[in-house]
This record gives structure tokens, C-alpha cells and sequence, in this order.
């Protein structure tokens, strides 16, 4: 399919740029009536990117491109879509819409791209028709769609509580580095949080002061101390619903990784690295050793959602 970043542009266009996540550190409570999870995370945005490009048509669709587009659905239940319907139901609108989504981010990986789509396509819906809301009520329909979803509006690094919809900004000195293994079969994120009930009854609520440590290393811009707080309760579900992933933990272990962990629910696998070209050979040696699908590297903090310049705000 057409890569439309690179495609002449025919009308009025809004192009937004998000990215994608890893929980630094991810701790899970137990199952709340309302059946989400009670989370205390530490996330960081990466520079893997969704590019949401908004264009006119009569109705809301969608279309996708990126290696794993096909993975994708262009029905209703795709997340840029339900976005788009759900800014038009609290504002009223009822324009049409195209967005096209270029995907940079592993589908069904751990590192919410899904999300990053919804919260890309609401800044771009928002600009393209003209709704200027303000960004705490981005933020409530961001929470709607998805617990992942504000904090790709917001970016860089934050803690997330509630069930990881409620932010607070968090201070990082420094560049992160990060060697990424990406499996071809995803890991559905419900059926990771059910394994994680059925694998130990009776969590202890997170405690809310449990990443002070790792909090105090971002502060410090102390990388290896970073790498060594690296922490996921859902690994354990993650690594039963797909074993080949204690390999490819271990092989980036080897390859000298400050730390390695499963993002959010899996299953890529995240290994963070000393620079960017300690990233590139933790990439090469999960490569050699065949324990992923393919190999990506990224470095964060980065923005949350933008729109792209040259956009064509109304
Ligand atoms: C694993 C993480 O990526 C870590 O940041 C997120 O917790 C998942 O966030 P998400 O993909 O936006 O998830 P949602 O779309 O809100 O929920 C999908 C499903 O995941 C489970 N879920 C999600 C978040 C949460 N705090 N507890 C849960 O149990 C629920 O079964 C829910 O039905
Ligand atoms: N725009 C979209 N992009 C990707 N997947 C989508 C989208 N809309 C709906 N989906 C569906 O959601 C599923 C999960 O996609 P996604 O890539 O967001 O997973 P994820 O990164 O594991 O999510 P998270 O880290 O937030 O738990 C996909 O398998 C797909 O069926």
C-alpha cells in the first residue's frame, strides 16, 4: 500500500505523529470489580511512531500501512476510528473523515501502537475539524478508548495509577537507548491480564511508592541503575503464553543489556542498552540467535502526540 507520508497531498490534510511506550516498570494489583487491574507504572515513550494522516472524505474510514498493516482491522473496532466517532459524539460534528495510519509500532506488541493511533487520530480529527478542545477533555475521551491512550497524548515519562489512565509527569535526565525483539504473533492484552489471575490469586494492591528507586535513577540519568529496575508483573503471564520469550531475554541479557524486560503485556522484548550502538548489537545478536521475528531500536523519552508542520489547521 502507499506510504502516504511520502505521497503527494490532493486537499486539506493534518498529519499528527505519535509514539509508542515501555513500562519501566509495570506493578499489578488484583482484579477490580469493574474487571481492569489496579496498575502503578512507570512509562516512557519511545521513538517508534504511529503517523496519523487526517484527510477529507463523506465518511469516517480508515486505511493502514507498515509491515504488519494487514494485522490491522479497518472495521469499526479500529481504535483511530472509534476515536474519531467518539470526538464527534462530544462535539457534535458530523463531518466525514479519512485517516490514514502508517504504523511504526509492533501491532499487538506490548507497546500500545493501537493506542497511540486513537490518541493521534483525536488531535488530528480535533485540528482537521476545527473543535479545539481543550486537552483535559482530549484527555477524558482518551481514557475512554483505552488505559494506554492518555499517556500517548502526553509523552515522555510518567507514572500512571488507576488502571494506568491517571498521569503524573515524571522528571528524566538523558537519552535511553533500546534494542527491541518483535514476535509476528501478538499477545492479546486481555487474555495476558487473565493469565496473570489465573497464575497467583490474591495480589497485594501496588504499592504506590514502589518505583522510588527507579524514579530517583531517571532523575540521576543513572542507566544502569535504570536497567536494573526494570520491572514487569505481567512477564510472568507473558512468558507462559509464549515461552520462546525466556531466550530472547536471555540472548539480550548476554549481549551485555543494562536490563531487559517484556513491554507492558508482551510480547516484544525490551533490552535497554548503554548507546546507540550497544543497541544496534544487542539488535544483531537476538537477530543471530533466530529468538525474534524481526529486531527494532529506539531511543526515549520523546513527545506525545504532534501534529506534524505543514499541517493544514482549521
Ligand atoms: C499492559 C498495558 O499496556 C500497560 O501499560 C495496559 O495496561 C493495557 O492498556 P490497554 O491496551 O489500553 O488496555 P484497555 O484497552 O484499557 O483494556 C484491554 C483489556 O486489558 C485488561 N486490563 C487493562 C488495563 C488494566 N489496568 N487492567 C486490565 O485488566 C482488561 O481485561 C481490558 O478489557
Ligand atoms: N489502529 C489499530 N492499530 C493496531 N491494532 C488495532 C488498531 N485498532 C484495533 N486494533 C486491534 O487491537 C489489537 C491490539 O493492538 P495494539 O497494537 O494496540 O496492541 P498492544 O500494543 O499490545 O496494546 P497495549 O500495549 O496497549 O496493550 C490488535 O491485535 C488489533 O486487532
Amino acid at each position: 500500500m502507499t506510504d502516504l507520508r511520502l505521497a503527494p497531498r490532493t486537499g486539506r490534510e493534518v498529519r499528527v505523529r505519535a509514539p509508542g511506550k515501555v513500562n519501566l516498570s509495570l506493578r499489578v494489583g488484583s482484579r477490580r470489580p469493574d474487571g481492569y487491574h489496579p496498575l502503578a507504572t512507570v512509562f516512557q515513550a519511545v521513538s517508534l511512531y504511529e503517523d496519523v494522516v487526517a484527510s477529507a472524505s463523506d465518511e469516517l474510514r480508515v486505511s493502514v500501512s507498515g509491515p504488519q498493516a494487514d494485522l490491522v482491522p479497518t472495521d469499526d473496532s479500529n481504535l483511530a476510528l472509534r476515536a474519531a466517532r467518539a470526538l464527534a459524539a462530544r462535539t457534535g460534528v458530523d463531518d466525514g473523515v479519512h485517516l490514514h495510519l502508517h504504523k511504526g509500532v509492533p501491532v499487538a506488541g506490548g507497546m500500545a501502537g493501537g493506542s497511540a493511533d486513537a490518541a493521534a487520530a483525536l488531535l488530528a480529527c480535533d485540528a482537521f475539524w476545527g473543535t479545539a478542545l481543550p486537552r483535559e477533555e482530549l484527555h477524558e475521551i482518551a481514557a475512554e478508548l483505552g488505559s494506554d491512550v492518555p499517556f500517548l497524548l502526553m509523552g515522555q515519562t510518567a507514572v500512571g495509577s488507576g488502571r494506568g489512565d491517571l498521569l503524573t509527569a515524571a522528571l528524566s535526565r538523558g537519552e535511553y537507548h533500546w534494542a527491541f525483539g518483535v514476535r509476528d504473533a501478538g499477545l492479546s492484552t486481555a487474555r495476558v491480564y487473565a493469565e496473570f489471575d489465573d497464575l497467583a490469586a490474591g495480589h497485594p494492591e501496588p504499592a504506590v511508592d514502589g518505583d522510588v528507586a527507579l524514579l530517583q535513577a531517571l532523575r540521576a540519568g543513572d542507566a544502569p541503575a535504570v536497567g536494573a529496575l526494570l520491572h514487569n508483573d505481567l512477564q510472568d503471564a507473558a512468558v507462559e503464553l509464549a515461552p520462546g520469550l525466556v531466550e530472547t531475554l536471555s540472548v539480550a541479557e548476554d549481549a551485555g543489556a543494562l536490563g531487559v524486560v517484556v513491554s507492558g503485556s508482551g510480547p516484544t522484548v525490551a533490552a535497554l542498552a548503554r548507546s546507540r550502538q550497544h543497541a544496534l548489537v544487542i539488535a544483531a545478536a537476538m537477530t543471530a540467535a533466530g529468538v525474534a521475528d524481526s529486531v527494532l531500536t529506539a531511543s526515549g523519552p520523546v513527545p506525545g502526540a504532534r501534529l506534524v508542520a505543514g499541517s493544514d489547521v482549521l
